[in-house]
């Protein structure tokens, strides 16, 4: 394993709760891992942590088998071989882009500072751009220079903090898919932090949702969407909705009753008696609800948005949830319409009747 965080807690003096709490994770070399989730729920923490910027009260961070944080151990982060971008890892003004990304090599020989410095530039597309300046660049081009800078000592672990966070939402896209194929190319392993799961789901090999200094889960992408451990997870990952279902046997079958009809031949359904009398809720994506003509169950629609090849439409049932479901866009139905809808759901996901 090249990073194992272990049961790791990070306090602030003077913060009655943790920062981060009880996280462990793997990443292997060569993988990107990506920490999401919602403001101050302790991704940059448990990044400084792993750069050695922030001291950790329990657990433990190993690199390559080092242990280098613990409650009495500390590896200075100088001698982690780390690479850095974070969002206010601003280039120098006043160094060409060269100089920039030579700055962490400066001990190297001349002619070595100078190759490495043209490989990483070409790395990042940037070829032939050693004489420029900082402001002569683009903010997605000085980002790229950044990421340069930060892979020309060649580290063992590059950590990325938001680092498109002040560029517009098209350029942040592009440059993410760009920033995996840098990454991939150097032969990288790295953690890098989003709130964006869009930027995750583009860069991340394994993606660790966290709330409130926990770490919820730590899956592939696909997984964290159709197998979410929590509800939160759930929820943040494709804004999940909770549909109140029963569980009941039938033809020894497990078969979930829910105000949108019955649920049945389903993988990996858990028995009811995984809850009291079987009530529990199912998580429903936008996926799962289809719009279907003639279908005995109605919803009305209370919200409608144009998502070009389809709509995203928000439902209420007659038993007063809400869904939401993908459309193709020829369905153009208005607001206030009750319209048929199904559910066509491939594995059951459940969670205990929630708040
Ligand atoms: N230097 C500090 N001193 C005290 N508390 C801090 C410090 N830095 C962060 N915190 C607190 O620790 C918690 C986790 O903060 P952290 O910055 O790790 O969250 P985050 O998930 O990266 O948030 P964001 O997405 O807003 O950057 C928050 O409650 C924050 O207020």
């Amino acid at each position: 394993m090249f990073l194992k965080v272990s049961q790791l807690g990070v306090r602030y003096a003077g913060r009655p709760q943790a920062a981060v709490q009880g996280v462990s994770l793997n990443l292997n070399a060569g993988d990107i891992g990506v920490l999401i989730g919602p403001s101050g729920c302790g991704k940059t923490t448990l990044l400084r942590a792993v750069a050695g910027l922030e001291p950790v009260s329990s657990g433990e961070i190993r690199l390559q088998d080092q242990v280098v944080s613990s409650a009495n151990t500390a590896l200075p982060p100088e001698q982690r071989r780390i690479g850095m971008v974070f969002q206010d890892y601003a280039l120098f003004p006043h160094l060409s882009v060269g100089g920039n990304v030579a700055f962490g090599i400066h001990q190297w020989r001349k002619s070595e500072q100078a190759a490495r410095v043209a490989e990483v530039l070409e790395l990042v597309g940037l070829e032939g751009s050693a004489e420029r300046y900082p402001h002569e660049l683009s903010g997605g081009q000085q980002q790229r220079v950044a990421l340069a800078r930060a892979l020309a000592p060649r580290p063992q672990l590059m950590l990325l903090d938001e680092p498109f966070s002040n560029l517009d939402v098209d350029l942040r896209e592009r440059l993410a898919h760009e920033v995996r194929g840098i990454l991939k190319a150097a032969g990288a392993t790295a953690l890098f932090v989003t709130h964006d799961q869009l930027e995750a789901f583009a860069i991340g090999d394994v993606i660790g949702v966290m709330n409130e200094g926990r770490l919820h889960q730590w899956d592939n992408a696909y997984t964290l969407y159709h197998r979410p451990a929590t509800r939160f997870v759930a929820d943040f990952i494709g804004h999940g909705v909770f549909l109140p279902a029963q569980l009941v046997m039938r033809d020894n079958g497990v078969v979930a009753q829910t105000p949108l009809g019955d649920l049945s031949d389903l993988d990996e359904c858990p028995l009811p008696s995984s809850y009291p009398d079987g009530e529990c809720d199912v998580l429903l994506r936008a996926d799962d609800v289809i719009h279907v003509d003639g279908a005995p169950v109605k919803a009305q629609i209370v919200r409608k948005s144009f998502r070009g090849s389809e709509f995203l439409y928000t439902l209420r049932l007659a038993s007063g949830q809400t869904v939401m479901a993908h459309v193709p866009s020829h369905h153009n139905h208005e607001i206030g319409e009750w319209v048929g809808m199904a559910l066509q759901v491939e594995h059951v996901v459940t969670f205990p009747r929630g708040k």
